[in-house]
């Protein structure tokens, strides 16, 4: 079983994660998390902070001359602008008479529609919405990223799975149907001011996301991760929990700001019959396959071997600079929303997010069907299992 966990907060010293559970033997470096976590820093429409800051990664358990060793492994990101946040993020109490002169620790009492912050205070008792942000902030996202990092470098050694992304839609623009990136196509995605692998969409996308900040605005939109490479098998259908698809959707629906996922064409297959819903199956060389992809490449909560593909939909970000009505909970008066600065839109980084959380749920379900405690025995057991497939 493979386990993560991140603590820390949006201005913190830093973020830790640990991920508890790779075999040993699975080549990784401090150069391949600085790879995502940049990519997860770039988009059309991204906030002020995502310029100036850094990510300062390290590894610090787990794995030695870059290759892992079996136990746990723990990630660092360090906030570079720790400096300016140190009295007021303080661990350890900090003399009163010093905080009251940062004008950066005023309490917030004008939570914001959409974020966590009314609820978070009302549930722990705060008058501040400054401990619940400082959590629900998608800046811990940079921890789940170079998490990701590491379980796209065990799936691509133990299985040649190719893990990536593309944005398919941003506010009402959305790319058009059939558009699916091969496995290499992620540096090329990269490259994309918004992510979009369709170049006319990206054009628009781009629009909507000017006209979205020229009117004070924010934006949501869809996401598409596909996985090339995968075997049949991984899964199960025998329980509710054991099932592929539900541990993808709760792994990007723990995704900040994500309000739906959709496996392969999901809805649009709710409204087809039966003979123009599913995947039909034929031999070739050999092999079962499927002659369409409808499904996103799961049936019964198991792959089909088919390219997975899952959606998750993210709603407009909640800091909107034409700011929402809300009420000072100081004052009990109606206000305006906290308004500062944000990401206009975040879809682009967002999808860079929901590729680390698809990574790390395959890896796990990849090590329970084919256990493994070295990569190289990992390979050995998928090998097997798919030449035995083939006798079959
Ligand atoms: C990558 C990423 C970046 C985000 N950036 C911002 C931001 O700059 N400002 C903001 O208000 N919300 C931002 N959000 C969304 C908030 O984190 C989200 O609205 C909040 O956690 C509440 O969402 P929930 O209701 O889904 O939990 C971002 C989300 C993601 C995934
Ligand atoms: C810091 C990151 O994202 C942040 C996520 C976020 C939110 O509310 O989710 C709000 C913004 O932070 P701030 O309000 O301090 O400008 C984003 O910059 C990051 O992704 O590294």
């Amino acid at each position: 079983m493979l386990r993560w966990l991140t603590a820390g907060e949006s201005h913190g010293q830093q973020l830790t994660a640990i991920l508890e559970g790779l075999p040993a033997g699975v080549r990784v470096r401090t150069a391949d998390l600085d790879v995502d976590l940049a990519r997860r820093r770039l988009g059309h429409g991204r906030g002020a902070r995502m310029s100036f800051e850094q990510d300062a990664v390290s590894l610090t358990g787990g794995i030695r001359h870059g290759v892992t060793m079996g136990g746990p492994v723990a990630v660092q990101v360090g906030n570079t602008e720790w400096p300016r946040w140190q009295t007021v993020m303080s661990a350890d109490p900090v003399d009163p008479e010093v905080l009251a002169g940062q004008a950066r620790n005023a309490p917030l009492t004008r939570p914001r529609p959409g974020h966590a912050d009314l609820a978070g205070m009302q549930k722990y008792g705060f008058d501040d919405a400054r401990p619940v942000l400082e959590r629900a902030s998608a800046r811990e996202t940079a921890a789940r990223v170079a998490l990701g990092a590491v379980a796209r470098a065990f799936l691509r050694q133990a299985l040649d799975v190719e893990v990536l992304s593309h944005v398919v839609g941003i506010g009402p623009v959305t790319v058009p149907d059939g558009v699916l990136p091969g496995p290499g196509d992620n540096p090329r995605i990269d490259e994309d001011p918004v992510r979009c692998a369709d170049p006319a969409t990206s054009e628009a996308m781009v629009a909507e996301v000017d006209d979205a900040r020229k009117n004070g605005d924010t934006l949501g939109g869809v996401v598409e991760v596909v996985v090339h490479g995968l075997p049949p098998g991984l899964g199960s259908h025998v329980h509710w929990d054991r099932r592929l698809d539900s541990r993808l959707a709760a792994a990007l629906m723990g995704v900040q700001s994500v309000k739906a996922v959709e496996v392969g064409d999901g809805l649009a297959t709710a409204r087809r019959r039966g003979s123009v819903a599913h995947d039909e199956i034929v031999a070739d060389q050999g092999r079962l396959r499927r002659v369409t992809d409808r499904a996103g490449g799961i049936e019964g909560g198991m792959t089909t071997g088919e390219v997975l593909r899952v959606r998750a939909a993210m709603k407009p970000i909640s800091t909107v600079p034409r700011a929402l009505a809300t009420v000072d909970v100081a004052t009990g008066e109606a206000a305006v929303a906290i308004n500062q600065r944000s990401d206009a839109c975040a879809v682009p980084r967002g999808s860079v997010v929901m590729e680390a959380m698809v990574a790390l749920v395959l890896a796990d379900a990849a090590l329970e069907k084919f256990g493994g405690d070295s990569v190289a025995e990992t390979r050995r057991n998928a090998r097997g299992y798919l030449d035995a497939l083939r006798v079959r």
